[in-house]
């Protein structure tokens, strides 16, 4: 039985949820050459969960590239992404703060899902994947009141432009689903994926 997985993701957010669930890991980061950004493309007309779930196996596909490059001892491996969708819109992480402040105004006042998508390689060769939605509720935010949270940069790098665990929190009245998975890694599913591939948890 496998003592440890690779988790493959740059999320700090990801690294603190698993160390939450107890889980050893080592992290399996992308190379220079590798284009972490071209998996996160959105194809035309595609909607929030079958995206969600192609970019987690991309990441996966990815990832396991890399172990068989670098020959290191086989684990499973880890992979998630996050997106929000405001209907049939994906909102990733902001370009930068004016593309931040227009999805924080599209978001305000309204209800949105969070989809976070996990995927598991086990080491025998099995991969075994799970989508996690929850809906958040947004309180109305003024112009003043976006153009401040978005100057204290917590936005940049979280999908929706807004972090639950940090200050949005203040303009989230209502959440239905996992708080752990709109902070980017759902921990009941992860820890029934690992123990699928293998884990003693
Ligand atoms: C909605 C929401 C997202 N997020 C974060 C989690 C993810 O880090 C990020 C979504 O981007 P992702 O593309 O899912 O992940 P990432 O690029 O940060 O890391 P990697 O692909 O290497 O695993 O948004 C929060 O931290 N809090 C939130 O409330």
């Amino acid at each position: 039985m496998a003592q440890f997985i690779y988790l493959a993701s740059q999320s700090p957010r990801r690294r603190q949820l698993l160390e939450q669930l107890g889980v050893s890991y080592e992290l399996l980061l992308p190379e220079p050459n590798e284009d972490a950004e071209a998996l996160e493309r959105v194809l035309k007309n595609e909607a929030p969960a079958a995206y969600v779930m192609r970019v987690t196996g991309l990441k996966l596909d990815a990832a396991l590239a890399r172990l068989k490059r670098l020959k290191l001892p086989a684990a499973p491996i880890l992979c998630a992404d996050t997106t929000v969708a405001l209907g049939r819109r994906i909102f990733g992480k902001p370009e930068d703060d004016a593309d931040a402040v227009s999805m924080l105004s599209a978001l305000s006042g309204k209800a949105h899902k969070v989809l976070t998508a996990v995927a598991v390689q086990s080491p025998l060769g099995a991969r075994h994947a799970g989508l996690c939605i929850s809906q958040v509720n947004f309180a109305d935010m003024t112009e003043r009141q976006i153009q401040a949270y978005v100057a204290t940069g917590e936005p940049l790098g979280k999908a929706g432009s807004y972090a639950v665990q940090g200050r949005a929190a203040l303009y989230i009245s209502r959440i239905s689903g996992s708080y752990t998975g709109i902070m980017g890694l759902p921990l009941r599913e992860c820890a029934l994926l690992l123990t699928a591939a293998g884990l003693n948890i």
